[in-house]
């Protein structure tokens, strides 16, 4: 994490006013999730360092505003602390822990309340939380586990959480909502610090957005926002025609998975790709035409166990060339066969197809199988495992993967020189040439089987249209997870079916686009 001080040199702004510029947007944030700040009571919860200076303009901002505001003091501030005159100076109550033995106070404080601020430790230099620390937000946790209508609002990270690794002390803050400074620390894009984050807001205070990550990592990280995934929607021209949005290959398809096909077939659809070909088992088409109305099928020969026969490559291959994109994998199965399959249509032959592809699922267990597949495959390619495949993937243990997940995938990205679109709660994506970006979704909606299939077919009817594999992917990750979030509004956490996200793509396409005028 930069230090204040550099931060500040690297901006030319001081760090008084890096102070107040980010306090006055915490303040501002806080105000909007309460709907307004007369009448309302706030405790805000203020270490020794700036992330409590923070707190303190904080509470100024919030005290002016007519909120009755009180500042529970967890560690000593200096004692000629300009932020807290500021604060005291506007009416701000302030507590003293050490005047606070056995805290009847903050135990009052939080009863009474209606948000609590964090602003006890953020980015400065992580260490286990000593007693006095521990026992306050201990005390937090409990009566906000009690108190479903209370809010708690961390200042750029929840106390707790190491600002570099996402590593959390067991008695962290766990906060409702994260308002994170400039940019987000990694220590809320990795777990478990990213689950203890609650929603993750990104507040603009006045320096370049730049994660501070490890040394070597060249491009800052992005955490993708409405405004980054609008850019990446493509007008669509008044006079067009279904050429005019690609077509995209889909091979996908067993007798244990004829859904994975549909799923993603349906996914491209609903993201605008002009045509949609189904290329799957004849068992499977026969299965899931009645079902496809819109797309286009190639039935395609079967072993004895419902699989894809490896001869089918040369069936498709010798057709790739009236295609856009490709996505390979849903449901196709684990076997040698498949894994020939997949080297032939991939890897294998004097000119494997250059065509943007998405792999997901069984297309990557299969290619993990195929000798120095990293090095073979050569189409631009969108590569989408969940922290289990990338295991598969990598050889690396599935509990290293998820321990630092921006940096593996984006190592692999670079190794493999394709991008990767690492899944799970705050999905990353990376490019080969070292760009990065967190996914803000952590939904457990998701967590159900088939929800893969239709990001697959999402990224690949967006390659299809053009849209270049990086892209495709945050923007396809980004459509994916606000489907998922509005169904999730809708009708609740458990019970959600992969093919509920469907029918909400276009909207939220359309809802990310906005009122832009369509060009001839
Ligand atoms: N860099 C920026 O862009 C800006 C940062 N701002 C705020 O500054 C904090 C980081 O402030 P810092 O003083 O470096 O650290 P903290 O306030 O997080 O911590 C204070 C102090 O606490 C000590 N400490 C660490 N762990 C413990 C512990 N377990 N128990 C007790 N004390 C602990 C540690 O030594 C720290 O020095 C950043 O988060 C922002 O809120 C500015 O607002 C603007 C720009
Ligand atoms: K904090």
């Amino acid at each position: 994490m930069q230090a204040l001080e550099a931060a500040s040199e690297t901006a030319g702004v001081s760090t008084d006013a890096l102070m107040e510029n980010a306090g006055l947007a915490c303040a501002l944030r806080i105000r909007q999730r309460m709907g307004g700040a007369a009448g309302r009571l706030v405790l805000v919860l203020v270490g020794p360092g700036n992330n409590g200076a923070d707190g303190l303009v904080v509470a100024r901002h919030l005290r002016r505003w007519g909120a009755d505001v009180c500042c529970y003091i967890v560690r000593g501030r200096p004692a000629d602390d300009p932020k807290m005159t500021d604060a005291l100076a506007y009416g701000v109550a302030v507590v003293d822990s050490s005047e606070d033995h056995g805290r009847p106070n903050l135990g009052r404080l939080l009863g009474s309340c209606h948000l609590v601020v964090d602003a006890i430790l953020g980015a400065g230099r992580y260490r286990p939380l000593d007693g006095l620390v521990g026992d306050v937000t201990v005390l937090v946790n409990s009566i906000r586990s009690d108190r479903p209508d209370l809010s708690v609002v961390a200042v750029d990270l929840p106390t707790g959480v190491n600002p570099d690794t996402g590593a959390a002390d067991p008695r962290a803050i766990v906060a409702d909502e994260t308002l994170a400074l400039c940019h987000p620390k990694h220590g809320i894009a990795n777990f478990p610090g990213a689950g203890l984050a609650g929603r993750v807001t990104v507040l603009e205070i006045g320096l370049p957005a730049v994660v501070s990550a490890a040394a070597d990592a060249d491009l800052p990280t992005e955490w993708m926002t409405p405004a980054s995934a609008r850019a990446l929607i493509a007008d669509r021209p008044l006079v067009s025609h279904k050429g005019t949005f690609g077509h995209l290959m889909i091979v996908a398809g067993s007798r244990n998975f004829v859904g994975a096909a549909s799923l993603a077939a349906q996914g491209a659809h609903r993201v605008g790709a002009g045509l949609v070909t189904l290329a799957a088992p004849d068992s499977v088409y026969r299965l899931a035409a009645s079902r496809l109305t819109e797309t286009i099928h190639l039935p395609l020969p079967e072993d004895a166990d419902g699989r894809i026969d490896p001869s089918a490559a040369d069936v498709i291959l010798e057709r790739l060339n009236n295609y856009s994109a490709l996505a390979v994998g849903c449901g196709l199965g684990l076997s040698d066969g498949t894994a020939t399959l997949i080297e032939r249509l991939l890897l294998l032959g004097e000119n494997p197809p250059a065509l943007p592809t998405v792999i997901d699922a069984d297309g990557l267990n299969n290619l993990s199988q195929c000798a120095d597949w990293d090095k073979r495959l050569r189409a631009p390619t969108v590569l989408t495992p969940h922290p289990g495949e990338m295991t598969t993937l990598t050889g690396r243990p599935t509990v290293e993967v998820q321990a630092d997940r921006l940096e593996i995938a984006s190592q692999s990205a670079k190794g493999w020189r394709q991008t990767v679109l690492l899944k799970g709660a705050h999905t990353v994506v990376a490019s080969p040439g070292g760009q990065r970006c967190i996914l803000p979704f952590a939904n457990p909606a998701l967590a159900a089987g088939g929800t893969g299939d239709v990001l697959t077919g999402v990224i690949g009817g967006l390659l299809a249209q053009g849209v270049a594999p990086y892209d495709a992917a945050r923007l396809g990750g980004f459509l994916h997870g606000t489907a998922a979030d509005r169904v999730r509004s809708q009708r609740g956490d458990a019970g959600v079916v992969a093919s509920d996200l469907l029918d909400h793509l276009p909207a939220v396409i359309a809802d990310l686009r906005g009122p832009r005028a369509t060009r001839v």
